[in-house]
């Protein structure tokens, strides 16, 4: 899984005030008093500020104009925007990563035939394989390290030829969903390190000569002959034949998105890797779902609309990594209830930490509308809604998709070179139409219909719904979970999957997938999107 919030936060820089944004006399969540923005930082369309007061913990969103208040601009779709004091205890790497081992891309060298804007995992994979086919590839983003572990499933990750990456392995991976028996997933599984698996993907762009721009990408125009000029920070400007976007879910800025789609729903963690006493997790085992209560009373009302479990990496008999997950909620389950609940859960358990090695916030966007497909600026990864809206899953999909996307994009590119310039327009909107349909096709469509569906269920389930609900998913032949995980079950197998779920389940659960199937909007999509040629 990955964090993709947590990434474009990390690429928040101090900037000047946008035109858009004014401050104001309010009192900031977290915040005892009322008082003036003073501090604010921005990234795309994330923003966080600091009031007067300078408390570390007064961090929210700041206010648009027009908009009356945070929740206001929330619901009318500034979902991105969150109040995150991020990463600060985290080992990071030394800046300037990229730019240290790739050569420059110099604006008024030439035109590169494709620029990826975004440095995360999606935006080297891209760079990486379409350099391999010979393409001349520019890179911009910002030079950050990765900001969070990853965990994968280690036969996936072997797959990708990236074992080397995972710095522990799990033989078994577990889920408590009650204080019953325990469910074993027969699945070894493995945490990726931030810091191997991106040097791994920067040495993979090195050898295939891809090009780097440390910037931030304003905006995108395509000029007279069809070339895109990619607008950077500083008035430089990049030419080039195609631009696709990875730099995740905030993408916004730079490429349009289908309308009247689902609301996006949000995947929020909070994570912490520390020194312990008593730990309880058998250290040969990833807690891959602890579901069971170990919440007092007075914090499970507080939080009974945001149903969380534990995610647990037992590194030793002593170190460990807990990470808090509400797996999806409407809004934003806010981060200190999640560290609330972490902590109590930790108390109850017995658990005592003697020291605290790194904390880690995640938000992860899921569900939501699928870029519009006639745009010419293509998109990759989280920006692409590569994510896994039922799980927040999206590294190993934008990995594994990514040589075979490279080479389409290096087919039309090619093609397109024997093209005379009075072609050349046409023909540009038209790659840009078979690139998108590399990356949705319909059956790619009628499997997010589906996972919508399934998004939407969960959003609805209460706790004991919810335990009810993965005990019957963890109960199908594994190539069928497996599957659904990994995004690998074809469109019909998905029903043959849904079936099977309805046939194991207890009566009270067949009418809830039949009621939500008859009722939940997102039911009468899936089935016009099946229908749909
Ligand atoms: C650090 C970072 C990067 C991050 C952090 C965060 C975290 C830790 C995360 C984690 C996550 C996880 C673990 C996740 C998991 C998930 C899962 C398991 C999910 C699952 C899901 C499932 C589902 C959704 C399912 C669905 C199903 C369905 C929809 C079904 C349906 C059925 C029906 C409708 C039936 C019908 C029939 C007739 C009528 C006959």
């Amino acid at each position: 899984m990955e964090c993709i919030g947590a990434q474009n936060f990390a690429a928040m820089a101090v900037s000047t005030w946008p035109a858009t944004w004014r401050p104001r006399r309010k009192r900031l969540r977290n915040c005892r008093r009322t008082c003036a923005v003073r501090r604010y930082v921005s990234h795309v369309s994330s923003l966080r500020v600091r009031c007067s007061a300078g408390s570390e913990s007064c961090t929210t969103v700041a206010v648009e104009e027009g908009f009356a208040d945070e929740e206001d601009y929330v619901k009318a779709g500034g979902s991105e925007l969150l109040f995150v004091k991020m990463q600060q205890r985290k080992s990071m790497d030394n800046q300037s990563k990229l730019a240290d081992k790739l050569p420059r891309i110099v604006s008024g060298d030439g035109i590169l035939d494709l620029v990826v804007i975004g440095c995360g995992p999606a935006g080297l994979a891209l760079a990486m394989e379409s350099a391999k086919l010979g393409l001349s590839v520019g890179l911009i983003g910002p030079d950050l390290p990765f900001t969070n572990n990853y965990g994968v499933w280690e036969d996936e990750f072997k797959d990708l030829g990236l074992e080397r990456c995972i710095e522990h392995v799990w033989r078994d991976t577990i889920v408590y969903l009650d204080d019953d028996d325990p469910i074993m997933i027969g699945r070894a599984y493995g945490r990726v390190s931030r810091h191997l698996l991106h040097e791994e993907l920067l040495n993979r762009c090195v050898e295939s000569g891809v090009s780097y721009l440390s910037s931030k990408v304003e905006r995108i125009v395509e000029a007279t002959n069809g070339h895109s000029l990619v607008e950077c920070e500083c008035n430089i400007v990049i030419p080039c034949r195609l631009a696709t976007v990875a730099s995740g879910a905030a993408s916004g800025k730079l490429l349009q998105y289908e309308l009247g789609g689902p609301r996006v729903s949000v995947q929020t963690a909070y994570g912490v890797e520390v020194e312990v006493e008593n730990n309880p997790y058998d250290p040969s085992l990833m807690v891959f779902m602890d579901y069971r209560d170990y919440v007092k009373e007075e914090v499970q009302c507080e939080e009974a609309e945001y149903p969380t479990f534990l995610y647990a990496m037992p590194m030793s008999p002593t170190k460990i990594f807990f990470e808090e997950t509400c797996l999806a909620s409407k809004d934003p389950m806010p981060f200190d209830l999640l560290k609330k609940k972490l902590m109590t859960r930790l108390e109850t358990l017995g658990v005592r930490v003697t020291k605290t090695y790194e904390e880690e916030w995640s938000y992860i966007p899921v569900g939501g509308s699928l870029p519009n497909t006639e745009q010419k600026n293509l998109a990759f990864g989280a920006a692409a809604s590569m994510v896994h809206p039922a799980t927040g899953y999206s590294v190993v999909r934008s990995l594994s998709e990514a040589p075979r996307y490279a080479s389409v994009i290096s087919n039309i590119l090619n093609q397109g070179h024997s093209k005379d310039m009075l072609t050349r327009e046409s023909y540009t909107k038209n790659i840009s139409t078979q690139a998108w349909n590399t990356l949705w096709p319909q059956e790619r469509k009628r499997q997010r219909a589906f996972f919508l569906f399934g998004l939407a269920l969960i959003l609805q389930l209460d706790i004991e719904g919810i335990r009810t609900f993965f005990h019957i998913f963890f109960r199908l032949p594994s190539w069928m979970w497996q599957g659904f995980l990994g995004s690998s079950l074809s469109s019909a197998d998905l029903l043959l999957f849904a079936f099977y779920m309805f046939t194991i389940a207890p009566n009270n659960m067949r009418m809830c997938l039949v009621r939500h199937l008859m009722s939940d909007p997102t039911g009468a999509i899936m089935i016009k999107t099946y229908l749909a040629i």
